[in-house]
This record gives C-alpha cells, sequence and structure tokens, in this order.
C-alpha cells in the first residue's frame, strides 16, 4: 500500500475514489435491468412514460426504483404526489420516498429545500451528482431502475452511460416529423456511445373525443413506428393523448390508480408487456402488488 502524505495526499484520494468506484458498482449489481427513458426533443413525455412505466411494473409485483436526473428540470415527485425532503439512514445512506410497496423514487428536487431554486450546475458536478444518486442511497435489491433523463444528447445521458454502460434505452417521440428528427439523433447518440436500445414509444399518438369517441390525430400517428422500422429498432407501443394524465400529472395523481381501463392506462399495459416480453422476464412470484 502507498504511503500516506498527510493533507491532499494524491494515495489516499484514489484509494477514496476506488472504494466508491466499489460502493457503486456493489449497488448496481443490485440491480437487474437499467432503462434509461430519453428522447431527441423536450416536452414529449419522457417524465410520463417513465412515471407510468415504473407504476406498472411495480403495479405487476416488480420492485422499481424510479431516478429523475433531469436535475434542471424536475417533475416525477409533482407526478406522484411526493412531498417532503428523503431522509437519512443510520449509517448514513439517503432514503428513497416510497410510493405504495414496491416503487422508490429518488429525484434532485426531494434534496433541495426550496423546490423552486434553480440548480445552476455544469458537467462534471452533475455526473458526481448522478454517481451519488446511486452510491449513496439505500436502494436494496431492485428488478428495475427507471431513469427519467432530460431532453437531447447532453451530459445526463452521457454520464449514464459512461456509469451505468449496461442501461437499455427506451426513447420517447411523438408522431410528427420533428419530434423524429431528434429520435434519430438519440439514436445516433446510444450508437455511438455503445448503450443497448430497448425501443420506441410513441407518446401523444391521437386522441379519443370525450364526445363522440372518435379518433383525431392531432400530431399524425404511426411516425414512431416507421422510424423504429427504418432504424431496425424494436416498437414498444402508441400512447394516445389523454387530457385527463395533464390534470393526473399536475394533481400527483397518476390515472393509472384513478382510472383503469382507459385506453392511455391499457397502452401503458402494452408498452409495458412489450418490455418484459423483449427482456424475457419471468413475472415476479413476490404476489405483492403495489
Ligand atoms: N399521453 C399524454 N396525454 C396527455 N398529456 C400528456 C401525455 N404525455 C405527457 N403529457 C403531458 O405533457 C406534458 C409534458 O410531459 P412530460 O413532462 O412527461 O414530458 P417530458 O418529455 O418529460 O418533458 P421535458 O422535456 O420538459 O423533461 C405534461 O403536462 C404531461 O402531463
Amino acid at each position: 500500500m502507498e504511503k500516506c502524505e498527510g493533507k491532499s495526499c494524491s494515495s489516499c484520494e484514489k484509494r477514496h475514489q476506488e472504494s466508491k468506484d466499489e460502493i457503486l458498482r456493489c449497488k448496481l449489481d443490485r440491480i437487474k435491468y437499467k432503462l434509461i427513458v430519453m428522447s431527441g426533443k423536450g416536452g414529449v413525455g419522457k417524465s410520463s412514460v417513465a412515471v407510468y412505466c415504473a407504476l406498472e411494473l411495480a403495479n405487476r409485483g416488480y420492485r422499481v426504483g424510479l431516478m429523475d436526473v433531469d436535475l434542471h428540470g424536475p417533475s416525477v415527485p409533482r407526478m406522484l404526489g411526493l412531498q417532503g425532503l428523503l431522509g437519512v439512514t443510520p449509517n448514513q445512506e439517503i432514503m428513497p420516498h416510497r410510493y405504495g410497496r414496491n416503487l422508490q423514487v429518488v429525484s434532485i428536487e426531494s434534496l433541495l429545500q426550496d423546490r423552486d431554486s434553480a440548480v445552476i450546475w455544469r458537467g462534471p458536478i452533475k455526473h458526481g451528482v448522478i454517481k451519488q444518486f446511486i452510491a449513496d442511497i439505500e436502494w436494496g435489491d431492485l428488478d428495475f431502475l427507471v431513469i427519467d433523463c432530460p431532453p437531447g444528447t447532453g451530459d445526463e445521458p452521457l454520464s449514464i452511460a459512461h456509469i451505468i454502460p449496461e442501461a437499455q434505452a427506451v426513447i420517447v417521440t411523438t408522431p410528427q416529423e420533428v419530434a423524429l428528427a431528434d429520435v434519430r439523433k438519440s439514436i445516433n447518440f446510444c450508437r455511438k456511445v455503445g448503450l443497448n436500445i430497448l425501443g420506441i414509444v410513441e407518446n401523444m399518438a391521437g386522441l379519443y373525443c370525450p364526445h363522440c369517441g372518435g379518433f383525431v390525430p392531432i400530431f399524425k400517428t404511426g411516425g414512431g413506428e416507421k422510424t423504429a422500422k427504418d432504424m431496425g429498432i424494436a416498437f414498444l407501443g402508441s400512447l394516445p393523448f389523454n387530457p385527463a394524465v395533464v390534470e393526473a400529472g399536475d394533481s400527483g395523481k397518476p390515472i393509472l390508480e384513478k382510472n383503469p381501463g382507459d385506453p392511455f392506462s391499457d397502452a401503458v399495459k402494452t408498452v409495458v408487456d412489450e418490455i418484459v416480453a423483449r427482456l424475457q422476464l419471468v413475472p415476479p412470484c413476490r404476489m405483492a402488488t403495489n
């Protein structure tokens, strides 16, 4: 072992860093599947897809962690109605928020005293925070870690690709060409940094009129599926536009609980069926739903 040279000793620092990286690896080894939910364009519904897929997986009895790495614009705690700061365990690890029996949630918003304060960080700090979101959190054993990223191919998805190279991407888009152009960038990003792509989800793919029940393709439909086909990627399904999803996101009461059996909730189930099938997962033997 190298001898310590006192204050700011580089060999101590190196050992400290190595042990931190070991803790990070240990934590990741206790999580079976890591899904990074990303998109080329903002506002296409990434956080909603991350939240609803995480909820549906938890409802099926899988143990799920939901990690919001949208550090500048976190929305997951609000969507789930989670308030208050995260607690600390006796061994100084941070406890995630619990949502029901099977879902645990971590977001920068739950670590800030003032929810509305702006996070002004450059890439290296964000990289460190994302590492801490895994290493310093008491996640325990998980079947899934669902990671909600900000839009684009910037610091956060790049950090995830570096820290969790085994993560698999779920790319969210809306059906119109302006969004699809950015999706192709996300796909090329994943290919460049070596992230496996699980598939594409098309969101806001038409509206069922609440008055006549007719189908209105507000942003067109089918663009996500066509892009998936053109780029040789799996298509995981389409979610319709549903005004109740906006209301549910604002009120912190997800629609899956409030309104089972509507077209949006059914479509979420189909997407999760596809994810589970693609990962060739057996249903969990713990029969506890969320
Ligand atoms: N299928 C849908 N039907 C109706 N509203 C939706 C649907 N999906 C998302 N929304 C709404 O659209 C808005 C943006 O969704 P969301 O925050 O999930 O997008 P995002 O891609 O994560 O945004 P950002 O790029 O800002 O991170 C929210 O108000 C949300 O409730």
